[in-house]
């Protein structure tokens, strides 16, 4: 029996979703707020959340990340009267389940519920299995979007399909490919390296194909190529965006028939290789540049893995902060260091535009002015990083700026984004009388609101036709 959880402000709707999730067999909880709706969410286990998008207090897409952050990570099924093309793509980019409309009938709507059951059911069956087989490789954190990178590590390493990795630069790119190689079937074999951006031009194609005795001046014995090494192993193109178009198109032969000639050899070799590549460049935009070919990124790109920027996923701050403190110390002989909470706090603070990289390389700055001492403090952290803090914990956004980190007297978020969604919906309101020079009904056509609705709106925030 699954858990389902209705949030819905239309009373109507919510007991006929109520009482089809029990004809169902399931389990059903509603709400009628979002406020009230992510509480549950919070402390409830659903399986599946079935979401209205226009509600009193909000709009449901925006508490979307939030419920699927809660612990059980339900399924998040939208349905809306209001349905428009936009908040469509929304929904789904956002990774919704589905996105159907109040009109839909009752037995479509229990078909999309049977369908995300059935979804939700193999996916924790399926990384149940894998993950937890999974050799992490040195991977830290636990977040909902690492373990959903790791889920598709599991995925990749159990089949020999082309592997394409992207994600910003310090993400993590070579460390998920290694762990796609050492949980596959050919972990035994070599995991090479091609570092595509500082291969030179001219000898790009020798070291990636291999060389025989006196092909060109300098070529004083024979040379395995890279592509020879990887045999029985895999082959880690990295950064591969900078791969000079001429070798592309010689690498494309490489992937199709997994065969090659060294240069200078009148003999074709044969490579069996797993192909995982990466980037932090934007192929699609290169390959409309011209500086990309199509065919190529479509064979690398069979299997597509994206990694978050840490920004993304400020809960593992901690936890990888502690895997690489111990690592650090361990190897400049230190005993281990605690962590004052206010360090914690910092590292919490700041973006990290560096990844997961420039972590590695602070905390490494940060030991090296500690010394010996057993407790790191913000102190310890470089003068620029905290001092970027402390701007943004002072300083006021220009109108029309980006957002900054502020970190002082901040209402709660709910709070705020009733504000906000109060103020947003009350000019809207006024703006919609004054288009339509107080015509009602037209004012209801154009806001998909019914009339009873637009009146309890306009009586809500007191706004009357002029
Ligand atoms: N999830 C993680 N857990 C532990 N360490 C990590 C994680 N992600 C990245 N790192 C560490 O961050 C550093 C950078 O990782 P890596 O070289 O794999 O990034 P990358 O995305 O390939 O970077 P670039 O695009 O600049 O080549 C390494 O020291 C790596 O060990």
């Amino acid at each position: 029996m699954a858990e389902i959880l209705i949030i819905d402000d239309d009373d109507s709707m919510r007991s006929s979703l109520w009482h089809m999730v029990k004809r169902m067999g399931h389990q059903a909880e509603s709400a009628s707020t979002l406020r009230e709706g992510l509480e549950k969410a919070s402390s409830g286990a659903f399986d599946v959340v079935l979401l209205d998008v226009s509600m009193p207090d909000g709009n449901g897409l925006d508490i979307l990340p939030d419920i699927q952050r809660t612990p059980a990570e339900p399924e998040v099924i939208i349905i809306t009267g209001y349905g428009n093309p936009d908040s469509a793509e929304l929904a789904i980019r956002s990774g919704a389940w589905d996105y159907i409309e109040k009109g839909t009938s009752l037995k479509a709507m229990t078909l999309h519920l049977v369908r995300a059951l059935q979804y939700r059911q193999e996916k924790i069956a399926s990384r149940g299995a894998s993950v937890t087989a999974l050799k992490r490789h040195d991977i830290v954190g636990n977040s909902h979007k690492i373990r959903d990178c790791l889920d598709l590590v599991a995925q990749a390493a159990a089949g020999d399909t082309s592997v394409m990795i992207t994600g910003e630069t310090g993400t993590g790119k070579e460390l998920f490919a290694r762990a796609i190689h050492s949980n596959s079937r050919r972990a035994e074999g070599n995991f090479v390296v091609v570092d595509c951006a500082a291969l030179p031009e001219t000898l790009v194609e020798s070291l990636l194909f291999g060389h025989e005795k006196g092909t060109f001046t300098g070529a004083e014995k024979a040379r395995e190529g890279l592509i020879q090494q990887a045999h029985g192993g895999s082959l880690f193109l990295d950064e591969v965006g900078e791969l000079p178009l001429s070798v592309q198109k010689a690498f494309l032969r490489v992937l199709q028939e997994r065969r090659f000639r060294p240069l200078g050899s009148q003999r074709e070799q044969v490579s069996d290789f797993r192909l995982i590549s990466a980037t932090n460049r934007d192929l699609d935009q290169m390959v409309r540049d011209g500086s990309f070919r199509d065919d190529l990124l479509f064979r690398l790109r069979a299997f597509a893995i994206e990694l978050p920027p840490l920004r993304e996923r400020p809960e593992d701050i901690k936890e990888l902060a502690r895997h690489h403190v111990d690592r650090l110390c361990e190897r400049y002989g230190f005993a281990t260091k605690g962590f004052a909470p206010e360090f914690l706090e910092t590292l919490t603070q700041h973006s990290w535009p560096g990844n997961v990289r420039e972590l590695v390389n602070t905390l490494e700055r940060a030991l090296a002015s500690a010394r010996l001492e057993p407790t790191l403090f913000p102190q310890h952290l470089p003068l620029d990083i905290r001092v970027q803090i402390a701007r943004a914990a002072v300083e006021q956004p220009e109108p029309g700026a980006a957002p900054q980190r502020v970190t002082q007297s901040l209402p709660r978020l709910q709070d705020f984004r009733e504000t906000v969604f109060a103020q947003a919906e009350k000019q809207y309101l006024s703006d919609l009388l004054s288009l339509t020079g107080n015509d009602l009904k037209e004012a209801c056509r154009i806001a998909g609101l019914s009339l009873s609705r637009l009146y309890a709106l306009l009586s809500k925030h007191g706004v009357k036709p002029t």
